[in-house]
């Protein structure tokens, strides 16, 4: 069932149960807060610039186990209102208290779109960030805060991200291939049991069945984790955000025309890795005094529980260093799902100095 009904109205108690209902897991909390560089990140984020912190009002958005809200007052806040939708909540009300930060820190179940604080506050922190940043569509719950409840001269952290896309190859574009005629196949005998033992032809399904599995292996974008030799072009920027201005608006469909050059001798083109980074720059009337960067691109020892999302391309194609692709990039929310996207990909390349037809392409983040 999608959580998006037809008139575009999210129904908040499927949302619930699609999507938040994982995060009131420990295991889950787990899984973040075991990412070094994640943690890192936020950490060296609010420890390196207490200034922003000390004596100031914060709001943690999506506080989950507490982590951000906990830091946020051990660098010195004044106050904290840790916002947390799942009953996750009340474990951070444990943590809160074991660490002996109830008098600063507020932990508030509820949703951040349903409650009410008692007063603005200077720093909005929220690790809000799904794979290829905008899966999730957490970033509105962040706007929606920081358009209630941020003070004027008030930090964002992050403050700015950005989404990134490269040319890639790899082998799993040969796995899907095989995985997707496997089942088709596996598909055919099926019919021709089910007539055989039951009496009953399933034949017309198979038109549904393929589509359904064609989408599946070959359409919907993998988690991997990318290696930097796999990248065969140069990175493109696919979308900057700034989180003090953004709208909902802004990134509800995104959309880019960006292009990229062949690097590799003689590569196969295998399609494209997406990843993002996130800056914790403060504001330009307030800003940081050590820059952090958080990214998940490509890496060759370490990666975080983001990784990449890779693109495949069936089949792929073979280009020579100095080929450029020209990329349309679009990307919009699933219609019955708000949380999900779908991209869509027109590419042309050019070889050789001649424009060759253009290739399109969709893909789900499911
Ligand atoms: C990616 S987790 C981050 C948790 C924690 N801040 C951390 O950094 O480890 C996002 C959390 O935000 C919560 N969340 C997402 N949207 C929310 C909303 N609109 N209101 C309140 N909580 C929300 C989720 O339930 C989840 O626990």
């Amino acid at each position: 069932m999608g959580s998006t009904a037809a008139n575009g109205v999210v129904d908040k108690g499927v949302d619930f149960a699609n999507y938040f209902c994982t995060y009131g897991f420990l295991y889950h909390q787990k899984e973040m807060l075991s990412d070094r560089i994640r943690m890192d990140a936020y950490y060296n984020a609010i420890f390196e610039n207490k200034h922003h912190f000390q004596g100031k009002t914060v709001l943690d958005v999506g506080t989950g186990s507490g982590i951000l809200a906990i830091w946020s007052a051990q660098a010195g806040a004044r106050k904290v209102y840790a916002v947390e939708a799942t009953k996750m909540a009340e474990h951070a009300l444990e943590l809160v208290k074991a660490n002996k930060l109830q008098n600063v820190v507020e932990v508030i179940e509820g949703s951040m779109e349903d409650i009410t604080l008692p007063e603005k506050v200077d720093v909005i922190i929220s690790e809000w960030m799904g794979y290829f940043l905008l899966r999730e569509s957490m970033l509105d719950s962040v706007i929606c805060a920081r358009d209630r409840w941020l003070n004027p001269n008030g930090v964002m952290y992050p403050s700015h991200a950005r989404m990134w896309m490269a040319p890639i190859r790899s082998g799993l574009v040969d796995q899907k291939l095989s995985d997707y005629q496997g089942a088709v196949q596996d598909w055919r005998s099926f019919v021709d049991e089910t007539k055989t033992f039951y009496g009953v032809d399933m034949s017309v399904l198979t038109n549904p069945f393929t589509e359904e599995q064609k989408k599946y292996y070959l359409q919907t974008s993998l988690w991997n984790n990318l290696h930097p030799d796999q990248i065969i072009g140069t990175s493109m920027v696919v979308k900057e955000i700034d989180c003090l201005t953004a709208t909902v608006d802004d990134i509800r469909n995104v959309q880019a025309s960006i292009s990229s050059s062949i690097t590799e001798e003689n590569a196969r083109f295998c399609g494209f890795g997406g990843w993002f980074d996130v800056h914790f720059r403060g504001s330009n009337k307030n800003p940081a005094e050590h820059e952090i960067e958080l990214t998940t691109a490509p890496s060759e020892d370490s990666g975080t529980h983001w990784g990449q999302q890779v693109f495949l391309l069936h089949p792929p194609l073979r280009v020579q260093r100095g080929d450029d692709l020209i990329l349309q990039f679009s990307m919009s929310r699933s219609k019955d799902n708000h949380r999900l996207m779908e991209v869509d990909l027109s590419c042309e390349m050019r070889q050789s100095g001649k424009l060759l037809p253009p290739f399109q392409k969709k893909f789900y983040i499911e």
